[in-house]
């Protein structure tokens, strides 16, 4: 465990796995932690150092006023890559961890060896669907927020069947400051990669859930043929994915690695 600063923004980052290993990325989503990627934690670590960090606004890093940009957020991976000793990573991000990496592999094409892009969009209108969550944390809390968010991303057969694991997500997401959810929101209501990204070089792998409402087959479709070295598979589930169908997750992300 262990901070990098980025003006004045501490990042949580913690490492697991072989120190000689090829370092594997992992990016939280919006409204959730490192922690997320328990599910693939013991598989990842047996075969890679993985890096996995708290995103500005989330788990133990600082949470600044927003807005916050892509580029912010961004640039903190870079500044947790620097920190780490880790100048080129595997990236596997889902959501905004996913569209981070999506910047990343377009900005900072060196950095990037391969891609995986979970549950992401390059581009997520309207306007008002983000400036309507982010008013409604600002004037009446997260905790208001949770059982929509809960449905949106899980189906609702594992919903009833796995509380355990919608909780476990659930606790992450209470734990997010409004600062750093609203901070978030925004830069999701901002971002355009639509064109950005067909200038990508990284072998990319695309997963999208089947039942995922917000960032959804379609929009993966979008990923897939605008990355030009990008291939798709659609897991069972919604959006987030690698807690839902954990296994055929874990095992499509480690064939892709090789
Ligand atoms: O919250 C959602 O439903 C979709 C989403 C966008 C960015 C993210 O991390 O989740």
């Amino acid at each position: 465990m262990a901070f990098a600063e980025r003006d004045g923004v501490k990042l949580f980052y913690t490492l697991d796995g072989p120190e000689s290993a090829p370092v594997l990325m992992l990016s939280n989503s919006l409204g959730t932690t490192h922690k997320m990627w328990e599910p693939q934690l013991a598989a990842f670590s047996k075969k890679f150092r993985v890096l996995r960090y708290d995103r500005r606004g989330h788990g133990q890093s600082s949470s600044p006023p927003g807005p916050y940009s892509l580029d912010d957020l961004g640039n903190d991976a870079l500044a947790i890559m620097d920190a780490a000793g880790a100048s080129k990573v595997h990236w596997c991000g889902l959501s905004m961890g996913g569209m981070t990496g999506l910047w990343l592999a377009t900005n900072h094409p060196d950095c990037i060896v391969k891609l995986v892009v979970c549950s992401a969009a390059t581009f997520m209108p309207p306007p008002e669907l983000w400036n309507g969550r982010i008013k409604t944390a600002q004037d009446k809390g997260i905790e208001v927020l949770a059982a929509p968010t809960m449905q949106r991303w899980f189906t609702a057969d594992f919903i009833k069947g796995q509380q355990d694991k919608v909780a476990f997500i659930r606790e992450q997401f209470l734990q997010t400051t409004v600062e750093g959810f609203s901070g978030c929101a925004a830069a999701m209501r901002d971002m355009d990669q639509r064109e950005t990204v067909k200038t990508i070089k990284a072998k990319t792998l695309v997963i999208v859930g089947a039942d995922d409402q917000g960032t959804t087959p379609a929009e993966a479709g979008i990923i897939v043929n605008r990355v030009p070295d990008a291939r798709g598979v659609i897991l069972k589930g919604s959006h987030i994915i690698n807690v839902e169908a954990p296994e055929a997750f874990t095992k499509e992300v480690l064939e892709f690695l090789g």
